[in-house]
């Protein structure tokens, strides 16, 4: 899959409200705060599922209560739709 033109990117971070575009243009980010650490970890559970599902992997860390995901395709080396797709599907679960 090829990587989004700048155009596209632009478009696709307007209908995802909180990620934000790497400077490099390469990778989106968003950060979620939950409750406590119980929470946070069952959303990382639902969305390893979701992950699987896609076979499109986060690249992610957790402190506590905070998930902190960043999205990119490693395979063509950019932002592409899967990544898209899988902040798209995160956000319907958080
Ligand atoms: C073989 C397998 O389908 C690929 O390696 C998939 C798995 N998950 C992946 N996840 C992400 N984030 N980028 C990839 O390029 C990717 N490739």
């Amino acid at each position: 899959m090829n990587p989004l033109t700048a155009d596209e990117r632009a478009a696709a971070l307007a209908a995802l409200p909180g990620w934000t575009l790497r400077d490099d243009g390469k990778a989106i980010s968003r950060s979620f705060a939950f409750a406590d650490f119980r929470a946070a970890f069952g959303f990382m559970a639902q969305v390893a599922l979701l992950a699987e599902k896609q076979d499109h992997h986060p690249e992610w860390a957790n402190v506590y209560n905070r998930v902190d995901i960043t999205l990119t395709t490693h395979d063509a080396n950019g932002l592409t739709q899967r990544d898209i797709r899988l902040a798209t599907a995160i956000d319907r679960l958080a």
